[in-house]
């Protein structure tokens, strides 16, 4: 069966009068947590799509999930906008930069993604080594923290600096799904919460994180075919308790779905990581 030509997802941030805001939501503290160490960023497609297992512990998740259910979610209609993918699920928006900053500095993500994104790769790989006398060693380093600041900025596409604080909340009960679409880039200022600063910046990554198991329900990419593989077989994620993915989007976003779900509810908390401009 072809494949439906995939729609841009409808992320826009939709700035919206301050008046016509939810309240935002009183979230549980996110405790407890794993420690950090016991934390991995693992690739599952190589500077594509990363994972997270146990980023929210299944206690917290199981409190979220009670927490979420109580907010206000509306069922988006089964009627997309044009240009826009068939989605129907249950979800909740609301601005929130200070949420959007405990995501990311109060759990183990920053530290993952600023310091450890590269810990499956060889720690000696940045740079040659070229010669052992001792007084170069110094210089090395250098030499080592400016590859790997390069290689922070090319995997995530500028310096990162948080989480958008445009947090969505989704339900899918059975049958409900998020049909194939890609993910687009969005401008946006930057102001971290506890400051008056404005940084401008853009998204790079969707960040998924699924709070529950469910039956179906996979989030899953299609990998563009090439030469060497016309036929690549799409790669799915099934919804695993307190599993976080991040995704490349924008201009290299993979078509991926959230497939429908068959049995039980799956509940995800998306945002997306900010870089500087
Ligand atoms: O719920 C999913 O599995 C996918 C969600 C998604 O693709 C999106 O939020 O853009
Ligand atoms: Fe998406």
């Amino acid at each position: 069966m072809p494949k439906p030509k995939p729609k841009k997802s409808d992320q826009k941030p939709q700035p919206q009068p301050q008046i016509r805001q939810p309240p935002t939501p009183n979230w549980p503290p996110l405790r407890p947590l794993l420690p950090p160490t016991d934390l991995h960023l693992n690739p599952l497609v190589h500077d594509q799509i990363y994972l997270i297992r146990n980023f929210l512990p299944a206690s917290l998740c199981k409190t979220y999930a009670s927490f979420l259910s109580a907010l206000p979610l509306t069922t988006t209609p089964g009627r997309p906008k044009k240009d826009e993918a068939v989605r129907v699920n249950d979800r909740f928006q609301v601005e929130d930069a200070r949420f959007a900053e405990n995501l990311w500095g109060g759990t183990a993500l920053r530290e993952l993604v600023t310091e450890r994104f590269d810990e499956d790769e060889d720690v000696d790989g940045y740079g040659e080594e070229v010669g052992s006398e001792e007084e170069q060693e110094g210089k090395e380093e250098d030499e080592n923290e400016q590859a790997k600041a390069h290689k922070l900025r090319e995997t995530w596409g500028g310096q990162p600096l948080g989480l958008n604080p445009n947090i969505r909340i989704y339900r899918y009960s059975k049958g409900q799904f998020f049909a194939q679409h890609y993910d687009e880039s969005n401008t946006l200022t930057y102001r971290p919460a506890s400051t008056s600063k404005s940084i401008p910046a853009r998204t790079t990554w969707t960040l998924l994180i699924y709070l529950t198991t469910c039956t179906g329900g996979e989030t899953v990419f299609y990998p563009d075919p090439t030469r060497e593989t016309p036929n690549p077989p799409p790669i799915a994620v099934a919804p695993e308790v307190g599993l976080a993915l991040l995704h490349r989007h924008g201009d290299r976003c993979m078509v991926h779905e959230g497939r429908e779900v068959t049995g039980g509810e799956k509940w995800v908390v998306r945002s997306d990581l900010v870089v500087a401009r």
